[in-house]
C-alpha cells in the first residue's frame, strides 16, 4: 500500500435513495480478453475477438503484442455485428519495449511470449509492477532455456533476450503468490519446442478457476493439455507442442466487474439484471451467485441473463476466498454493511495485488468508522454504523468499486481517484450513476 496522495481528485459516491432496479450490460472479461489476445498472437492463422474488453489492462496487452509485430485491427467481422479485434499473427520481433502498467496478466503472460521473439524485449511498468511477484515466471523461463536480464531483482524491470525459439520441457515452480505464473507458462507452452510441463511445488495455489480458464482456452485453440482435474497428476500441467489455431471467439462479460452492480441490488434490497451471464464459465465471478445469496439475496439465471434480487437484509458471511481472491474487496464492502460479522479467509496473496488489499480495506473501512481487523490470511469485519469521508483507492480499481458500494448506504463517501477503474472498467462512474437513475 503506497501513501495516499495529499490532494486527491474526489468523486462523491452517490447514495441510493431507494431500491435499485436496473439492467446493467457489463463489458468483456479482462482475463478472457488477455488470454485470447495472447493465444491469437501465437496462432498459425488470423483470428477474431468479439466484444473484447477495452480497458487499460487489455489495451496494454494489445499495444505490447503490436510492438512485437502482431497485427491487431479494429473490425466488425464477417457477421457485421459489434466491435471486434482481428488478430493477425506474425513472426515475433525484438528489439521491442513493453509497458505492463500494473497488469498482472501482461507482466506474467508476455515474458514467455517474448522468448519466441528474435531479439531483446524490455519490460517495465508502473512503480507497483516492480513490487509484484514475477520470480516464478523468470526462474522457470531460465530453467527452460531463456536468457533474461533482471539485474538480480527477480522482478521488473527486465529484458528477455528472445532467440526465436525456446526449448521448453519440465519445470518446477512455486505459484503460491500467483496463479498467473502457471497460466503464463501454459499459454505459450504449445509454441515451445518440447511443450511444457509445469509442476507446482508450493503449499497452496490461489485462483484455480483462472488456471481452468487457461486450460479451457488452450484446448479451444487445439492444444493438448493434461491436467489434474481431468485425471492428471496433482499440481502438474502438461502442454504438448503443437500449432495454435486461429479462432473466432466471443468474450464473456466480466463477472468480477458485475460484482458492484449485483452488490447494489443486495445492499439496497433492489434488483439488477446482467445480460449475457454465461450458463457455464471458468470466471471466478460466477461464485457471486452463491456468495451473495449466502449474504441475503437470491438469483435467477435465464436466457435474459442473471437477475440478482436483494431481500432488504444483508447478512455477514464466513468464507474461504482463495479461489476467487479478486472478489474480496467487493465482498468486504458488503460485509461492512451487513447485520452480522464476517470472516474472509484464504487470501494472504492479496497483499501483493494492485495494492496490499488487506491493509487498504482495513484502513479505509475503519476510516469511515468501521471495525475491520487483518488476520494472517484475510479479514474480520464487524459491521458498525459508518460515516462519510474520503475512501482512498491506492491505484486499485477494486478499491474504487468497493468504496462506491459503501457509498450507496453511507452519505458523504468520496472516492479518491475513481479514474483508477480504467484498469478494467473505464466507464464505471457513468454506469454506476445510470444504474442509480441519476444524471451521468
Ligand atoms: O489469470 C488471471 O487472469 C487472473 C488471476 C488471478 O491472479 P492471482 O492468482 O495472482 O490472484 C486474479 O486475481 C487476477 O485478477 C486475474
Ligand atoms: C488482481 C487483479 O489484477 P491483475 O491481473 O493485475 O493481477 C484484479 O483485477 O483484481
Amino acid at each position: 500500500m503506497t501513501e495516499a496522495p495529499a490532494h486527491p481528485a474526489l468523486w462523491p459516491a452517490p447514495s441510493a435513495s431507494g431500491a435499485v432496479d436496473a439492467t446493467v450490460t457489463v463489458p468483456g472479461s479482462k482475463s478472457v480478453t488477455n488470454r485470447a489476445l495472447v493465444l491469437a498472437a501465437l496462432a498459425a492463422e488470423p483470428g477474431w475477438l468479439r466484444r473484447p474488453l477495452r480497458s487499460r489492462d487489455t489495451l496494454l496487452m494489445a499495444q505490447a503484442l503490436r510492438a512485437l509485430g502482431v497485427g491487431i485491427e479494429e473490425g466488425v467481422g464477417p457477421d457485421g455485428e459489434g466491435e471486434s479485434w482481428r488478430v493477425i499473427p506474425a513472426g515475433l520481433h525484438g528489439p521491442a519495449t513493453v509497458d505492463v502498467g500494473n497488469a498482472g496478466t501482461v507482466m506474467r503472460f508476455l515474458p514467455p511470449v517474448a522468448t519466441l521473439a528474435d531479439g531483446p524485449v524490455r519490460f517495465d511498468g508502473d512503480p507497483r509492477s516492480h513490487e509484484r511477484p514475477l520470480h516464478g515466471v523468470i526462474d522457470a523461463l531460465r530453467a527452460l532455456g531463456a536468457r533474461i536480464d533482471d539485474e538480480g531483482r527477480g522482478a521488473l524491470p527486465l529484458t528477455v533476450h528472445g532467440s526465436g525459439a525456446l526449448d521448453g520441457g519440465r519445470v518446477e515452480i512455486d505459484a503460491s503468490s500467483s496463479s498467473q505464473f502457471v497460466s503464463a507458462l501454459l499459454l505459450s507452452g504449445p509454441r515451445f519446442n518440447q511443450g511444457v510441463e509445469v509442476r507446482h511445488i508450493g503449499a497452496r495455489l490461489p485462483s484455480m478457476p483462472h488456471i481452468r480458464m487457461t486450460v479451457d482456452m488452450l484446448r479451444a485453440v487445439g492444444a493438448q493439455v493434461d491436467e489434474p482435474e481431468t485425471g492428471g497428476e496433482p499440481n502438474v500441467w502438461r502442454v504438448s507442442p503443437s500449432a495454435v489455431l486461429g479462432r473466432d471467439i466471443t468474450i464473456e462479460p466480466d463477472l468480477s466487474n458485475a460484482q458492484p452492480f449485483l452488490a447494489a441490488a443486495l445492499v439496497t434490497g433492489g434488483r439488477v439484471t446482467v445480460p449475457d451471464w454465461p450458463f457455464t464459465t471458468t470466471q471466478p465471478g460466477d461464485a457471486l451467485r452463491t456468495i451473495f445469496t449466502g449474504m441475503g439475496g437470491s438469483c435467477e439465471l435465464t436466457d435474459r441473463g442473471l437477475t440478482f434480487t436483494g431481500s432488504g437484509r444483508v447478512r455477514g458471511i464466513d468464507v474461504d476466498l482463495s479461489e476467487v481472491g479478486e472478489l474480496t474487496p467487493g465482498i468486504a464492502a458488503v460485509a461492512a454493511l451487513a447485520d452480522s460479522p464476517s470472516t474472509l479467509r484464504g487470501v494472504a496473496h492479496l497483499r501483493l495485488h494492485e495494492t496490499d488489499r488487506l491493509a487498504a480495506l482495513t484502513k479505509e473501512i475503519n476510516n469511515l468508522g468501521g471495525d475491520v481487523t487483518e488476520t494472517e490470511d484475510g479479514l474480520h469485519i464487524r459491521p458498525r454504523p459508518l460515516h462519510g469521508g474520503v475512501f482512498h483507492t491506492y491505484d486499485d480499481h477494486r478499491m474504487a468499486t468497493a468504496g462506491a458500494i459503501i457509498g450507496l448506504a453511507v452519505e458523504g463517501v468520496e472516492i479518491e481517484n475513481v479514474a483508477t477503474t480504467a484498469k478494467t472498467l473505464p466507464d464505471f462512474p457513468r454506469m454506476w450513476t445510470t444504474m442509480l437513475g441519476a444524471e451521468s
